[in-house]
């Protein structure tokens, strides 16, 4: 049979810490109460006998939440061989309480007194052998950080745990006291060695313990005698013997350091950090300080460079004749606007050059205006502009972004040296092919089928690589944020901003998932990990993605431009869209029976700041990184190839056959499109494309701008014109919100889903920002569209302002459910 062995320990203690140098495992470890959750097992290192359960932190053996009782159900339920209680050293005499307790439970007990480096830098003394005594239990010191002591701690817990020693009882309390325990134990059906725990929790009337106990004795006599003896209640009365025989201990073993009396450097930073009036411009200034390294500089380039190189055109290998293949291209394209700009190019149905009949239109052209317009495309928001091509000599004032670089006379030389010949990558350094460019010439080696080709390439190339492209991104974002939580600062965070947060229901640390959220919703969503009241992290994970993440923006660019005149409002306007809508979910939210309840009181030790390893940074990446990778992976991968299948398959003249990309409006997709189109009739933009760029969204938010552009593109104008045409302010405005604020990308969903951890509430989720992007964007339209005149006053004016009062209603009703506290309230009481 195998060996059971415990950790338990008060929070941060370090007992994760020390299980993964125990098992070889890599469990989450945070500089903050609370991380570790729920039990998790592990094999001790070369002893596949012996396992080592990591506990949940707790405080004493009276539990109070969840993960507590997680814990004490451990203990007493499974009854380990043994218990590595593990105490903090720079914080024993509160540490101990724990410790008395865990002694009566009848198991062996090791004492592992931990952050013995910090105790020493400290220049505080702690005496081993007289802790022992006072004890009865063996006591190590051991630094699971730094890996001191680890061996002895585990051989002797071993040992115990074989042998089965039971620890010498060394501490009574009162004579009185002991006599009551004695007459329970007399009375208690249990194992002789667990009677002095239960009579003691039997004294101290706790309930909880009654309910496990088959049958329980009645000593209401004991625990009057004792209450009429002392005056006080017994809970009281154990607890503070407890108390004076942890003050004995620590007179006698524990010699602080006489400087120890000053304020630490965790007290010394603090008094800075969450002061009250420095405390949020600090803040500010270090979360822009990551969200600049994440998104906009580290992160964005690792980003943009996979995007761009790995899952675009390729690269040249360390850049090496990258600038003279992006001079040539560059020549290459001026050349072919400017010939382009007069008319003179043809190109044959592939889009290449055709050299013979665009020569002839050269010698044929009468065109010798000094200058002419050339309209560009933007090729991520497909925005169109003008440039000026000259004829003979772009004019040396000329601005570089409104002019072609080469002049069409120029052009024509460069036409008659080159031909036109396209410009090749590889003629330049070390070219390294791009993955879709290398799968191509692979799947064209093999002679690989035309609808297989596109599956590959288009669907799950493009798909599951627009995905992994956000990786790099997020690994930075994940160092960043592990050496945030590895220090100590983000359980300050939370704590600063938890004052704010909870006017509208939401905890401090629900922040720390928004913030990230604007960057990329999946990160978001799993920082959200970080709140431990289950009502809080579900609301977070559910209201994340509200907020405009990266992968919006072109779509939001892109509205703006084509319908709004390229306004710079609505993409700000977006921003506040999305923050609202969180803030008023929460308050909503908070108000039904879902939501309320528990009043979730802040109550959060600030621990002392550490400098994070390298290592435990690293692990902490990887591990969140890879679990992206591999979970998100797996959807996408699904849903990419469904919607290729959907977008590139449908029945044309009668048959069932793979479609070109002109004939998209007779995919399945467009179909389905149709057919549900109606849903956003209301909303003023019910027509298919619409709908479907909705749904291809819902794969990847970028998706939007790429469906629109193939959606409208087919018709005379530009995609822009296309769309004024089919939108109306109001009815731009309002796709706009409903794909702001509906149902995330899979890759998020999967977040979700993963992080609700039950069916039932992911689709709650899935249905909660659906429903409320549909009513929001409802209105939107209706409201805006009376004072642009899209629509006029009807049905829908009525059932617009009806969901406005039901609103309104929702978010200034009183509370119903009055008994939450603030986390003051809760504090004092
Ligand atoms: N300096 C120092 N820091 C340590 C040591 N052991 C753990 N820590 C740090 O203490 C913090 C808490 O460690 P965890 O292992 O997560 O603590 P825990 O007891 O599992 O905490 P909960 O799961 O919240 O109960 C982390 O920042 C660790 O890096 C140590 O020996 N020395
Ligand atoms: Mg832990």
């Amino acid at each position: 049979m195998s060996v059971k062995i415990a950790l338990a320990g008060n929070p941060n203690s370090g007992k994760t810490t020390l299980f993964n140098a125990l098992t070889g495992s890599n469990q989450y470890v945070g500089n903050w109460p609370g991380v570790t959750v729920e039990k998790k097992e592990g094999k001790l290192k070369g002893h596949k006998d012996i396992i080592i359960t990591d506990l949940p932190g707790i405080y004493s053996l009276s539990p109070y939440t969840l993960e507590e009782v997680v814990a004490r159900n451990y203990l007493i339920k499974e009854y380990p061989d043994a218990i590595i209680n593990i105490i903090d050293g720079t914080n024993i005499e509160r540490n101990l309480y724990l410790s008395t307790q865990l002694i009566e439970l009848g198991i062996p007990v090791i004492m592992a007194v931990n952050m013995m480096d910090l105790v020493k830098k400290n220049g505080d003394k702690i005496d081993i052998k007289n802790l022992s005594n006072a004890l009865g239990c063996e006591v190590v010191e051991i630094s699971a950080l730094k890996g001191t002591g680890i061996d002895e701690v585990k051989e002797k817990a071993v040992a115990a745990a074989q042998k089965k020693v039971q620890n010498k009882r060394v501490h009574s309390f009162d004579q009185a006291v002991e006599d009551a325990i004695d007459s329970v134990s007399a009375k208690l059906t249990v194992e002789e060695r667990k009677k002095r725990f239960f009579a003691i929790k039997l004294l101290e009337k706790d309930t909880k313990i009654a309910e496990q106990m088959d049958s329980v004795p009645d000593c209401k006599d004991e625990i009057k005698a004792l209450e009429d003896k002392f005056d006080d209640d017994t809970e009281s009365i154990i607890t503070s013997e407890r108390y004076a025989y942890i003050s004995s201990i620590i007179g006698k073993c524990v010699k602080k350091n006489a400087k120890g009396e000053k304020l630490t450097t965790s007290d010394k930073i603090d008094k800075i950090v969450t002061n009250r009036i420095l405390a949020l411009p600090i803040f500010i200034v270090v979360m822009w300080l990551v969200y600049y390294i994440a998104m906009s500089t580290v992160g964005a380039w690792c980003t943009d460079w996979t995007n761009d190189n790995l899952f675009g055109d390729g690269f040249h290998l360390f850049g090496i004749g990258s600038k003279d293949y992006k001079e040539a291209s560059g020549d290459y394209d001026a050349a072919s606007n400017a010939l382009d700009a007069y008319g003179v190019l043809v190109t044959d149905d592939e889009d290449a050059v055709d050299v013979d009949a665009t020569k002839a239109a050269i010698e044929a052209n009468t065109n010798t205006e000094a200058s002419v317009k050339y309209q560009m495309e933007d090729e991520e928001t497909l925005d169109t502009y003008d440039i000026d091509v000259y004829y003979s000599e772009v004019p040396a004032g000329a601005k570089k972004d409104k002019t072609n670089a080469m002049s069409y006379l120029d052009a024509v030389e460069y036409f008659n040296k080159t031909e036109m010949a396209e410009i090749d990558p590889a003629d330049y350094g070390v070219f390294v092919p791009s993955i879709p460019d290398l799968a191509e010439r692979g799947l064209d080696k093999i002679g690989c089928a035309d609808w297989l080709k596109g599956l590959i390439l288009d669907g799950i190339i493009a798909g599951v690589g627009a995905v992994l492209g956000f990786v790099p991104q997020m690994l930075v974002l994940f160092i960043l944020l592990a050496i945030l939580e590895y220090c100590g600062y983000m359980a300050r965070i939370a704590f600063i901003m938890d004052r704010i947060f909870r006017k509208f229901g939401l905890s401090g640390k629900s922040f720390i998932p928004i913030l990230v959220g604007v960057g990329c919703g999946v990160p978001g969503i799993m920082a959200s990990r970080t709140i431990e009241n289950e009502k809080d992290r579900r609301m977070t994970v559910m209201t994340t993605t509200f907020i405009p993440c990266g992968a919006k923006v072109p779509f939001i660019a892109m509205i703006a431009g084509a319908i709004f005149g390229g306004s710079s409002l609505v993409a700000t306007s977006a921003y506040f869209i999305g923050i609202a809508a969180i803030i008023c979910s929460g308050i909503i939210l908070k108000k039904t029976k879902m939501f309320a309840g528990d009043p979730a009181p802040f109550v959060m030790e600030l621990p002392p700041y550490h400098i994070p390893t390298i290592g435990s940074v690293l692990r902490s990446m990887w591990e969140r990184g890879w679990s992206f990778i591999k979970k998100a992976g797996t959807i996408i991968l699904l849903s990419t190839i469904l919607v290729w299948f959907t977008t590139y398959f449908g029945i044309l003249d009668g048959k069932f056959q793979m479609l070109s990309e002109d004939q998209i409006d007779h995919s399945i997709l467009a179909k389905i499109g149709g057919a549900i189109c109606w849903i956003f009739k209301p909303q003023g933009w019910g027509d298919w494309q619409a709908t479907v760029a909705s749904i291809t969204g819902l794969v990847a938010k970028e998706n939007i701008v790429g469906t629109m552009g193939i959606l409208y593109g087919g018709g005379e104008g530009t995609v822009y014109s296309e769309l004024a045409k089919a939108f109306t302010t109001a009815s731009g405005f309002s796709f706009l919100v409903f794909n702001l604020l509906c149902a995330p990308c899979f890759a998020a969903m999967g977040a979700i889903k993963r992080e609700m951890n039950s069916a039932k509430w992911f689709w709650f989720a899935i249905g909660y920002q659906c429903g409320f992007a549909y009513l929001v964007s409802l209105v939107v339209y209706r409201i805006a569209g009376l004072f642009t005149g899209a629509c006029s006053f009807g049905i829908g004016t009525v059932v617009a302002i009806l969901i406005i009062v039901a609103f309104f209603f929702l978010l200034f009703r009183p509370d119903p459910n009055k008994k939450v506290k603030t986390s003051k309230e809760f504090l004092n009481a």
